[in-house]
């Protein structure tokens, strides 16, 4: 879920000396809330939903979380790097009475099952996942994890859940903002699950958010808010590929009218997975968009009898076909695919400007009239200007901290360190606070 501070485009919606308007959503129940979440829709979308894994949490597991210190269980492997890393004189050093303190308490007290479970599942899914919870990842702690997601451990999964605070949105604020009655907004009634995602490279290009209402596709737009050359010519093939997906896997089927939902599209651009659903509500992101747009879009035309069963038929296995041409068969954009592909590290930044020599035949050839608008970040686009730079800057910390983070020298070290900085920090508070300073 998107529990990130209201986005500019919101704000500015706020604004009520810029925009009178009011955005009108319907009411938000405390089911839409549980039909977005991950366990509730990926048994029904595996097949066409990239590898993932769903650990049901325990309480003193969701006490562990929601407590304050970040305390991380022993590990063999992470003993290990403690025994090497002590060795040097670095910024983690800690004293003897330190390690007994921490070494008495069983962390991992009432968890130690789940705490196994963890560690095998990342092993069942090749040693490399992306965790969520039931609605949110912690896209806004990667500091804390060598500025990634991607974790190998149990430990490296805690700390990234603990430190973030879209996960704690979820954990303690899931039904903020529902017309649920104050005692049905509860988290205890929320079967709270970790999501472990089998580790992939997604090229962020073709990362998409899609928003349905009434069933309808109304407009979708990247998700990375960089501006890339080679999206443009194949725009119109995009949304008519998202299109086809959308009627055939998820408009009838999903249990709410109004959802937003999150795909890729993997090279050769053929096939469409699904990667989240999140709500039709305010805390949802419309990145390219404002909700006060998106809300004033009219009814799409289409969607009829038809359209569907022509649609149907071009599923072919776990994921729809793309019934026009196939864009690799250009030998152009073949090509500059192939050289992309050579050098992995450039995946994430595709640069296939000849993309952009796809013919233009091929649209003349081809009825994309109809499609919902697929929206683009263009190159003088503000959105473009942060290109790789951190994007949750409210979340940026000291520099030592972060450094600390980067250095692999083991995660119970660097906890201990971030634990000393929140002290650190909470005596500040109090202190300022009782001197009446700000
Ligand atoms: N299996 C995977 N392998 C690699 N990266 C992944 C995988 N699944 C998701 N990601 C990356 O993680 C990002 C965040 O995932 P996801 O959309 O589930 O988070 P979220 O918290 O729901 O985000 P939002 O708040 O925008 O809805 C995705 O945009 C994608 O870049
Ligand atoms: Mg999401």
């Amino acid at each position: 879920m998107d529990s990130h501070p209201p986005s500019d485009s919101e704000s500015d919606s706020d604004d009520e000396t810029t925009t009178p308007q009011t955005l009108a959503f319907p009411p938000v129940t405390r089911q839409h809330i549980l039909n977005c979440s991950y366990h509730s829709w990926y048994p029904k979308y595996k097949p066409i939903t990239p590898k993932s894994r769903l650990i049901p949490l325990t309480s003193p597991f969701l006490d562990y979380l929601r407590a304050d210190s970040i305390i991380l269980p022993d590990d063999d492997v992470d003993q290990q790097q403690q025994t090497e890393w002590d060795s040097d004189s670095g910024i983690f050093s800690k004293d003897e009475d330190e390690a007994s303190d921490d070494d008495d308490v069983d962390i991992l007290s009432g968890w130690h099952d789940l705490h196994a479970t963890i560690g095998a599942t990342i092993a069942e899914l090749g040693g490399k996942v992306m965790p969520k919870l039931n609605w949110s990842a912690p896209k806004d702690a990667t500091w804390m994890n060598a500025n990634t997601m991607e974790c190998r451990t149990p430990n490296e999964i805690y700390l990234l859940l603990k430190s973030s605070d879209f996960v704690t949105h979820d954990l303690e604020h899931a039904f903020d903002d529902t017309e649920a009655l104050a005692e049905q907004r509860k988290a205890e009634d929320i079967p709270f699950h970790l999501v472990l995602r089998k580790s992939f490279q997604m090229n962020p290009s073709m990362e998409f958010r899609c928003f349905v209402r009434g069933r309808k596709l109304l407009a979708l737009c990247q998700r990375d808010l960089n501006h890339f050359d080679f999206l443009a010519p194949m725009q119109h093939k995009l949304s008519s590929l998202i299109q086809q997906f959308f009627d055939v896997r998820l408009r009838d089927s999903f249990e709410d009218e109004n959802f937003v939902f999150d795909c890729y599209v993997p090279a050769p651009y053929t096939r469409v997975w699904l990667v989240d659903v999140n709500p039709w509500a305010p805390r949802t992101d419309p990145l390219l968009f404002s909700w006060m747009e998106i809300l004033g879009i009219p009814e799409p035309m289409g969607g009829g009898e038809d359209e569907e069963d022509l649609s149907r038929e071009e599923v072919e296995g776990e994921f729809v076909r793309l019934k026009m041409a196939d864009p690799t068969k250009d030998p152009r954009v073949a090509e500059a695919l192939r050289l992309a592909r050579e050098d992995a590290a450039k995946d994430a930044l595709l640069d296939i400007a000849s993309l952009s020599s796809m013919s233009e035949d091929d649209e003349v050839e081809e009825d994309f009239s109809g499609l919902p608008e697929l929206r683009l970040v263009g190159k003088n686009d503000p959105e473009a200007w942060s290109f790789n730079t951190p994007k949750y800057s409210a979340h940026k910390l000291p520099r030592d901290v972060v450094d600390a983070s980067q250095s692999g020298e083991g995660l119970r070290e660097f906890a201990r360190e971030w634990e000393a900085v929140l002290e650190k920090r909470r005596r500040e508070d109090v202190e300022g606070g009782s001197s009446g300073e700000e």
